[in-house]
């Protein structure tokens, strides 16, 4: 059996007079990737937030391995654009970098040419690289991603959510990842958790896309087939195309 990561039980936070969570539970384990999906303000980051150890909540436990080295993708961060900083200097700015690991996660994510370049001038999708890549400094056992696809257009969210599993298998790790459309991750997912303040329905993202509860938050929405072909060649970020090892992209 997979070693567990960690375990959230009965969690309830309010704000404001609103219940943000509402006895919540679940359990991640190595090698799992967990996706948590639901409309805005359903609590989806409020829930990472609190799994990380980084909100409190009114009621209710989250343990966590101990030692557990954790990667964490938010949802936002804002930089002082004011502040001259290339993506090189920003990621050497993370306590986990170590000589080399910039630009062999620089090299792994395809955004090598970017290294010197000003973070202020990225592109959604290039922005949305550069701080995975940040979360992935460290080698986490648990990769956090709040919305890693935010901004990245349609086939740049299908490249990303293809790299998931592959990083999954290449560190071992857990993943829990927030998504708002289920049919995009659902080839990258282990389990989906569906929110509204409570936990929906959970389960295989084939049960959760048939189970009335996610249709009546979501609707029938058109299937999408999750297109996959082998490729023999890459698109670089300067333009040429490059022949892969292996022949896959
Ligand atoms: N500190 C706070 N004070 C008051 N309300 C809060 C606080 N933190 C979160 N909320 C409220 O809790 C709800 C859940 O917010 P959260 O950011 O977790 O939602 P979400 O599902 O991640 O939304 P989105 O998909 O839009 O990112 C929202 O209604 C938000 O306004």
């Amino acid at each position: 059996m997979a070693t567990e990561l960690v375990r959230a039980e009965q969690l309830t936070l309010e704000r404001q007079h609103k219940t943000v969570l509402d006895n919540i539970s679940l359990s991640l384990s190595a090698g799992q990737i967990l996706t948590l999906i639901g409309p805005n303000g359903c609590g989806k980051s409020t829930l990472v937030k609190v799994l990380l150890g980084l909100e409190k909540v009114d009621r209710g436990t989250v343990w966590r391995a101990p030692g557990l080295r954790i990667g964490y993708m938010p949802q936002r961060l804002q930089l002082d654009d004011r502040l001259p900083l290339t993506v090189g200097g920003f990621l050497a700015l993370s306590r986990h970098a170590k000589p080399g690991d910039i630009e062999h996660w620089l090299e792994r994510l395809n955004i090598r040419a970017l290294q010197q370049q000003s973070v202020h001038r990225l592109s959604g999708g290039e922005w949305q690289r550069v701080l995975l890549a940040r979360a992935l400094l460290n080698r986490p056992q648990w990769l956090v991603l709040d919305e890693p696809v935010q901004g990245v257009d349609v086939q740049g969210q299908l490249e990303l959510y293809e790299l998931i599993p592959q990083l999954r298998d290449e560190l071992g790790c857990a993943v829990v990842m927030v998504s708002h459309d289920l049919h995009l991750v659902m080839a990258a997912t282990d389990e989906v958790v569906c929110l509204n303040g409570h936990v929906c329905c959970s389960g295989h993202p084939d049960q959760v896309s048939v189970d009335p509860a996610y249709l009546s938050l979501f609707g029938r929405q058109p299937a999408m087939a999750h297109y996959t072909h082998h490729h023999d060649h890459a698109h670089c970020l300067d333009g040429h195309v490059e022949p892969t090892r292996g022949g896959s992209v």
